[in-house]
C-alpha cells in the first residue's frame, strides 16, 4: 500500500545558519517559528541539515525514545567544556535507565529535607560576611554558596582555600556552553582540572582513605556497578559525580534571575514577604519559565517516521526549542509578562514547561528539578525576607544572544543588612 506524500516542511535557503543562530541566540528558532508560522522548519547548521521544532507536540514526540536517539547528538565541544564524556546525557536503553536509576537514588525526600537545611545554613553563613562589606555582586556570590551547598550534599570534601577556584571552575564550565573562542577554552581547561580532582576524590574513597555517609552521591557514584556488575571507571564516575556538583553551581543563575525578577517586579517581593508556601513556588516556577537559560535540546532521528505529516529521515539532527516552548504564546498567556500567578492554573504537563527538558524521570529530563527548586525556594525567600539591600545604579539588562545569559552588572547589592 502506497503511503500519503509527506507534507514539505517550510525551510531557510540559506547554505549554512551557524552565524545567525550565534547573533540571534535564544530568539533564533522562536523567531523563525514565528515566521513560518510553522513549529517546524528545516535549516543547515554546522554544515548539516537540521529540523527545528517547538512547542507542546513538538516536545511530545522528541521525547519518544522510540523515534529519537541522543547518541551523536551532543557536539564534542560541548563534551569537553559542559557535560563531559560517557554521562548518562548520552546513555541509551537499559544502560541509560541503570545510570538513571543510581541518580534518582539520590532524591529521596530525606535527602531533600537535608539540602534545604543545607541551603538555609549556607545563605545564613553568607550573610555574616557580606553585613561586613559595602558591596556584594550577587551571582558570583551565589554561586560560591551553591558550590559549598553541592560539595557538603554530596559528599565531596572542600577546603576553605579551594572554594574560589572550584566555583570559578564549575562556573566556567557552565559558562562554555554557547561559546566560541576563549570561553569555550576557559570550560574545558576548568573541565580537565574537575575531573582531575573528582578523580583523586573517587580513588580516596575507593582505597579507603575516605568515608562518606552512604546516602551521598559520593559513596554512591564511588560503589556504582553497571549491567555487568564493575564499578565505573574513575573518569565515568568522575564525570556523573560532576553531573551532581556542576548543575547544582548552575542553580546560583537562576537565583540572580530571582533577584532581578524581585527588584524589576516589586509587587513581588511584597507577595514574597507573607511567606506563603503557594506563592514561592509559583514564582519559583515563573523564574524558571521566564529568563532564558537552556536554549534548546538536541537528538538524532533513530529511523524513518512521519510527524504532522512530516517525513524525519533517520540520523537527522532535530532540535528541540525550551526556551520558545517556555514563551509560547499558544502554551501561555501573555508569555512576556513575568507572572507567578500563571502557575495556579497550569496543569502540570510534563511536555509544556520544558526549562529542564521534559517526558518523565526515566527519560533523559532532568533529574535535578526537585532539587533546583527547593534550592530556589528557600534562597529566594532569604533574598525577599530575611535581609534589607539597596541596588544602587548599574546594567541589570541580559543579552538574549549570549548563552548562557546573565544580568550584565551579575545584580550588584549595597549595605546588605538583616531585615529588620
Ligand atoms: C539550573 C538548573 C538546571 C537546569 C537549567 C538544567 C537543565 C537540564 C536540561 C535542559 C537537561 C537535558 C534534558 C534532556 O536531555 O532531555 C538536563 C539534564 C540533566 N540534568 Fe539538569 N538542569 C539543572 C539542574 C540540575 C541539577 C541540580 C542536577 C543535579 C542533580 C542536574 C542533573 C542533570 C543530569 C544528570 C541530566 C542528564 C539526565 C539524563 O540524560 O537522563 N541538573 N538538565
Amino acid at each position: 500500500m502506497k503511503g500519503v506524500a509527506p507534507v514539505a516542511i517550510p525551510r531557510e535557503n540559506v547554505l549554512d545558519n551557524t552565524l545567525t543562530l550565534l547573533r540571534e541566540g535564544y530568539h533564533y528558532i522562536p523567531g523563525r517559528r514565528r515566521h513560518f508560522k510553522s513549529d517546524i522548519f528545516q535549516t543547515r547548521l554546522l554544515g548539516q541539515k537540521v529540523i527545528c521544532i517547538g512547542g507542546k507536540e513538538a516536545a511530545e514526540v522528541f521525547y519518544d525514545e522510540d523515534k529519537f536517539t541522543r547518541i551523536g547528538a551532543i557536539p564534542n565541544r560541548m563534551k569537553e567544556s559542559l557535560f563531559g564524556k560517557n554521562g548518562v546525557h548520552v546513555l541509551e536503553g537499559n544502560a541509560h535507565s541503570h545510570r538513571k536509576t543510581m541518580f534518582m537514588s539520590l532524591m529521596t525526600s530525606e535527602r531533600l529535607s537535608e539540602l534545604t537545611a543545607l541551603t538555609e545554613k549556607q545563605w545564613e553563613v553568607a550573610i555574616a560576611d557580606w553585613q561586613q562589606k559595602r558591596r556584594v555582586i550577587l551571582f558570583p556570590e551565589a554561586e560560591k554558596i551553591m558550590c559549598r551547598i553541592a560539595c557538603e550534599w554530596a559528599g565531596v570534601p572542600l577546603w576553605a582555600n579551594e572554594l574560589s577556584q572550584r566555583t570559578r571552575d564549575l562556573s566556567a564550565m557552565i559558562d562554555a556552553f554557547g561559546a566560541i573562542g576563549p570561553r569555550h577554552w576557559q570550560g574545558r581547561i576548568a573541565r580537565n582540572r574537575s575531573e582531575r580532582w573528582i578523580r583523586r576524590i573517587i580513588a580516596q574513597v575507593r582505597s579507603g582513605e575516605l568515608k562518606p555517609r552512604e546516602e551521598t552521591a559520593l559513596y554512591t557514584f564511588a560503589w556504582h556497578r553497571d549491567l555487568q556488575d564493575r564499578l565505573l571507571d574513575l573518569q565515568t564516575a568522575a564525570v556523573e559525580l560532576l553531573n551532581i556538583v556542576r548543575p547544582i553551581v548552575a542553580v546560583g543563575r537562576f537565583v540572580t534571575f530571582g533577584a532581578l525578577a524581585i527588584n524589576d517586579f516589586p509587587e513581588t517581593k511584597e507577595k514574597l514577604r507573607v511567606g506563603d508556601d503557594d506563592y514561592i513556588r509559583m514564582f519559583v516556577q515563573e523564574v524558571r519559565r521566564y529568563y532564558p537559560f537552556g536554549p534548546f535540546l538536541g537528538a538524532k532521528v533513530r529511523s524513518n517516521f512521519k510527524w504532522t505529516g512530516h517525513q524525519f529521515k533517520k540520523g537527522t539532527l532535530v532540535l528541540l526549542d525550551i526556551y520558545g516552548t517556555n514563551h509560547d504564546p499558544d502554551l501561555w498567556d501573555k508569555p512576556d509578562e513575568f507572572r507567578p500567578e500563571r502557575f495556579d492554573e497550569w496543569e502540570g504537563s510534563p511536555f509544556d514547561f520544558i526549562p529542564q527538558g521534559g517526558g518523565y524521570d526515566m527519560g533523559h529530563r532532568c533529574p535535578g528539578e526537585w532539587i533546583t527548586i527547593d534550592i530556589m525556594k528557600v534562597s529566594l525567600a532569604f533574598l525577599a525576607n530575611r535581609i534589607d539591600y539597596n541596588v544602587p545604579k548599574q546594567n541589570l539588562d541580559y543579552s538574549m544572544v549570549r548563552m548562557p545569559s546573565i544580568p550584565k552588572s551579575r545584580f550588584i547589592m549595597r549595605d546588605v543588612a538583616i531585615s529588620s
